[in-house]
């Protein structure tokens, strides 16, 4: 790779995306974008009372995402972004066809619930997980790690196969 691209980090709500996302940001000294901080008001309430979005609901959210990735393109970062489906991730591609880089975190239904049993503080109920399993596509063209392994460890595979470090 000839830089260091734009990085999102994928996968159902409760895989690790903010943990990852900013470990990895914080190794290579790039800037973190968590995709929540980025979700409309409607949007946080609707998951916040127990109704999973649809895709009408993420188009103008991923919209803004993929606008925030351009402006990155230059430095490099990394963003935290749910992209259950494959033509989310189009729309998170569009216009940045080699800038870009998926890095899907991968993990069983069991230890995901396990984990988001035990957040605290988050606007999403641990319920909505099934939703999320049910709408996500697994990707083909992403990086795929495990997440049954330390934060650590995580993020020293993924720079492994980026060849990031
Ligand atoms: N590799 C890991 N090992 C152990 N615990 C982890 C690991 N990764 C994340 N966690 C813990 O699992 C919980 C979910 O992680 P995190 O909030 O980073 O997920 P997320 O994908 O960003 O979730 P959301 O999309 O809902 O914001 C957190 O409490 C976090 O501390
Ligand atoms: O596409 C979605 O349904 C959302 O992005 C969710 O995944 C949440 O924003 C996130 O995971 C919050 O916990």
């Amino acid at each position: 790779m000839s830089k260091t691209p734009v990085i999102f980090v994928m996968g159902v709500s409760g895989s690790g995306k903010s943990t990852i996302g900013k470990l990895l940001a914080e190794k290579l000294s790039l800037n973190f974008f968590d995709g929540d901080d980025y979700h409309p008001k409607e949007n946080v309430e609707k998951m916040a009372k127990g109704q999973p979005l649809n895709d009408e609901d993420r188009i103008g959210w991923l919209e803004q995402l993929n606008l925030l990735a351009k402006e990155n393109t230059k430095t490099g970062a990394i963003i935290a972004c749910s992209a259950l489906k494959h033509q989310y991730r189009k729309l998170l591609r569009k216009g940045l066809e080699n800038e870009l880089e998926f890095v899907f975190l991968k993990g069983s239904f069991d230890l995901v619930s396990e984990r988001l049993s035990k957040r605290k503080g988050h606007f999403m109920p641990p319920e909505l997980l099934k939703s999320q399993f049910e709408a996500l596509e697994i990707p083909t063209a992403a990086l795929t790690v495990s997440i049954d392994q330390t934060p650590e460890e995580i993020v020293e595979s993924i720079m492994q196969q980026l060849h990031l470090n």
